[in-house]
């Protein structure tokens, strides 16, 4: 069977001639069904490009992306969204919730959009999960940066899609909110199956998850499984010194 999200030889050129940068260097890539994989890499690596590739928000260069059994090639952008919508959350730092919105509405706006019905014993259910059974009727502007980011989780719960895409969903939060949130995502993979894509700079984070893939240079150069923050803090230390060392030569 496919994985749900499936990469094969992406690459990623930002503009062109001298000053091109090859954000991704052809990575190929299957995130296994219910699988929690954190993505990291020092910073310019390509992981967020990585991830905006896989999830259709960019369209790669060469190479072919499989999302939810689909190839993304040749989608235009009403069919994506259509894609998305049925298939796939999003996690951002960012929480990217409406403001003028409550958190119910805001946790079923994706299903509606959808044209589903929401099913609301499970978005009640969902919300008091995230532990914001008390702030139903509230607005994001009422709420700490770790409730907004609950509210995300929330949404990106109800709506049952078997893919979450997670971009540094932590960084904005204090410590013993983003464990809980990390506490909340890693539980979505093992209760509903969900496959989570999570980029994030944090070891503690990608601790969290099933398997650590490393990006360096636009490439996938190794891979954790069962890591711990000590494992991952290890190997991005030893990628880098790596790449210092090939830069210097170089
Ligand atoms: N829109 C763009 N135009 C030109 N270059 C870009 C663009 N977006 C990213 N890049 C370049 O592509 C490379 C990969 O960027 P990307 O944001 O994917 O890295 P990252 O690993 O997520 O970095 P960070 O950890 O700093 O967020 C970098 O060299 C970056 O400068």
């Amino acid at each position: 069977m496919n994985a749900p999200v499936q990469l094969t030889d992406v690459r990623k050129v930002y503009g062109n001639g001298p000053g091109a940068v090859d954000a991704l260097a052809g990575v190929t890539y299957g995130f296994a069904a219910g699988t929690f994989t954190a993505v990291m890499g020092p910073s310019g690596s390509g992981k967020s490009t990585l991830l905006h590739c896989a999830a259709g928000l960019d369209t790669p260069t060469a190479g072919s992306v499989q999302l939810a059994g689909q190839s993304l090639q040749g989608l235009d952008e009403t069919a994506l969204t259509r894609l998305r919508r049925e298939h796939v959350a999003f996690v951002f730092q960012s929480f990217n919730l409406m403001p003028a919105l409550t958190v119910w509405q805001n946790v079923v706006l994706a299903m509606t959009l959808a044209g589903k019905q929401p099913d609301d014993a499970w978005v009640s259910e969902v919300i008091r999960r995230v532990g914001l059974g008390d702030r139903i009727r509230h607005r994001p502007g009422e709420l700490s940066g770790g409730q907004q980011q609950r509210v995300a989780i929330a949404r990106a719960l109800a709506g049952r899609t078997a893919i979450t895409f997670a971009d540094e969903p932590t960084g904005a939060l204090d410590t013993t909110t983003a464990l809980e949130v990390l506490t909340l995502l890693r539980d979505q993979s093992r209760q509903l199956g969900q496959t989570i894509v999570m980029v994030t700079h944090d070891p503690v984070a990608a601790s969290y998850a099933d398997r650590v893939v490393f990006l360096v240079d636009g490439q996938i150069v190794s891979e954790s499984s069962s890591p711990t923050p000590e494992t991952v803090a290890a190997e991005l230390a030893r990628l880098s010194t790596t790449r210092r060392a090939r830069t210097t030569a170089g």
